[in-house]
């Protein structure tokens, strides 16, 4: 029997009203709608379908690799159980399980995880829960594999990859060395007009090579060959220029009027809250090491990952392999040995900022959680609070990118500052700058007509949103000086 419903009204089509308000916003009702893996056409179906099942099948290949070379029977059988963990994940992945909580292995951040999965996550799985949580999640639950074994604790199944990246990156990383070997000084001579002209200048090219580093992400280039690799990582100037246009929504200039406020001040410290390891983190230390030497920041504080995480982020252990590799390595066979001694003495520089301390390095466990930074605040408090006496926070990356602006589909129109919410609006809250080439869907700050020029795009160059070849770079004022308080 069907009922015929001709009395009562008709239906209504209700319009959500985007964003919504900050009080009513949780992982499961997101400012803008989320990405989800289960969106078959999107980004989030292929990496949670596809590239995360083949990043975790390189991972066991590297286990196995070194399994063949370990001799300790204790050793061995130990790190064969923790490739069947890493099986179990793969299977779990496949099958699109719920994701379970997090087993307590000792690690600073299980707490976090497993009241976000308590709040909000009972019942999902990996592909109905936001991509960027569940993405992250997966990267945890590797983590699990091995932070639960004897021996093989601290192994980081993406250490050779990283290290491989750099080594064959010779080119871009002798084109930095040879010309910042030595410490930064103005030509003879200039006038004080020409001096600041001269830094503005400096600052712009360094800042594109900063930018333009994040486009080396392990976790894209699985099948690049080492031409493509080069051609990304290509730093000569005619190429910045016309490379600038590719930045969708830019904020350099702004960028470059906060620095230089900063000097004024005597100096400022920069935050980076790192991305990617190997040529990426040399590129973000070149742009430190001309910020300390023309005084723009009198100190600098890295922001690194606690473990293996997303592929290629930075870890103590990828800092620590860089300059020392710098300073003693043998790891450009084909080098002359002036490009070798300018790599040396560049290598040792850095040490030295940070036996000084204006280089500082730190791993905050909440850089490795499922939290967005639009919890930051909430989540990690004192993190906030830290931040918050920062002169400028730069966040390299697609994937801080994505948690700034809570991995939704914004309209692109839609100003950075709102994009981010609490880090722009929270009293306190620092100036942020976002440094990033676009490699996932979500695209905001490119200005009032960005809506129609991300259309335009869709249409034009369908796959722009994930090729890495166009950037933003994007400022949020915030709220600097003013109190911070939690509720
Ligand atoms: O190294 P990045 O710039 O954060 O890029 C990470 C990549 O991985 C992703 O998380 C997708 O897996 C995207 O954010 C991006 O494509």
């Amino acid at each position: 029997m069907s009922l015929t419903l001709s009395h009562l009204p008709s239906k209504k089509d209700i319009k959500v009203v985007y964003p919504r308000s900050p009080s009513t916003i949780d992982p499961n009702n997101p400012p803008w709608p989320a990405f989800r893996g289960y969106h078959t056409y999107s980004f989030a179906y292929a990496t949670m379908g596809h590239r995360l099942p083949t990043i975790l099948g390189k991972a066991i290949d590297d286990v196995i690799e070194t399994l063949n070379q370990e001799s300790e029977e204790e050793k061995v059988v130990d790190l064969v159980q923790c490739i069947e963990r890493m099986d179990k994940l793969k299977e779990d992945l496949h099958a699109h399980a719920r994701l379970r909580p997090i087993i307590d292995d000792g690690e600073a951040d299980v707490a976090l995880w497993n009241k976000e999965i308590a709040k909000y996550f009972q019942g999902k799985d990996f592909m109905n829960a936001p991509w960027l949580f569940a993405e992250a999640y997966k990267y945890r639950r590797l983590r699990e594999c091995f932070s639960v074994s004897k021996y093989w604790h601290h192994y980081d199944v993406f250490f050779r990859q990283k290290c491989d990246t750099f080594a064959r990156s010779n080119d871009a990383v002798f084109e930095l060395s040879t010309r910042f070997v030595e410490p930064f000084k103005h030509q003879e001579g200039l006038a004080d007009d020409a001096k600041l002209e001269a830094e503005r200048l400096m600052f712009m090219e360094l800042t594109q090579i900063c930018l333009w580093g994040n486009s080396t992400d392990l976790s894209l280039l699985i099948n690049m060959t080492e031409e493509q690799i080069k051609s990304l990582q290509s730093t000569g100037g005619e190429n910045l220029a016309a490379t600038e246009k590719n930045i969708l929504g830019n904020h350099m200039a702004r960028l470059w009027e906060v620095v230089k406020e900063m000097r004024n001040k005597t100096g400022g410290r920069v935050d980076f809250v790192l991305d990617n390891a190997g040529f990426e983190l040399y590129c973000d230390c070149v742009y430190a090491d001309f910020l300390i030497q023309s005084g723009l920041a009198k100190e600098v504080r890295f922001h690194g990952k606690r473990y293996p995480w997303f592929v290629s982020d930075v870890t103590k252990k990828d800092w620590n392999w860089l300059l020392n590799s710098m300073v003693y390595g043998h790891l450009f066979r084909n080098a002359s040995d002036q490009e070798v001694e300018s790599l040396r003495r560049l290598g040792l520089r850095w040490k030295q900022y940070e036996q000084e301390g204006k280089w500082v390095y730190e791993q905050h466990p909440f850089w490795c959680t499922g939290y967005t930074f639009w919890d930051l605040h909430n989540e990690a408090p004192d993190l906030f609070l830290h931040l918050s006496r920062s002169d400028l926070v730069i966040f390299k990356g697609d994937l801080n990118h994505r948690k700034l602006t809570y991995d939704c589909a914004a309209p692109s129109s839609t100003e950075f500052e709102v994009a981010i919410g609490p880090m722009a609006s929270a009293a306190g809250a620092p100036r942020v700058c976002s440094m990033r080439t676009i490699k996932s869907d979500v695209v905001v700050g490119l200005g009032s007509d960005g809506d129609e020029l991300s259309e335009r795009l869709e249409k034009e160059e369908p796959g722009w949103k994930i090729s890495g070849k166009y950037a933003v770079v994007l400022l949020s004022e915030g709220r600097p000086g003013e109190k911070v308080r939690f509720a």
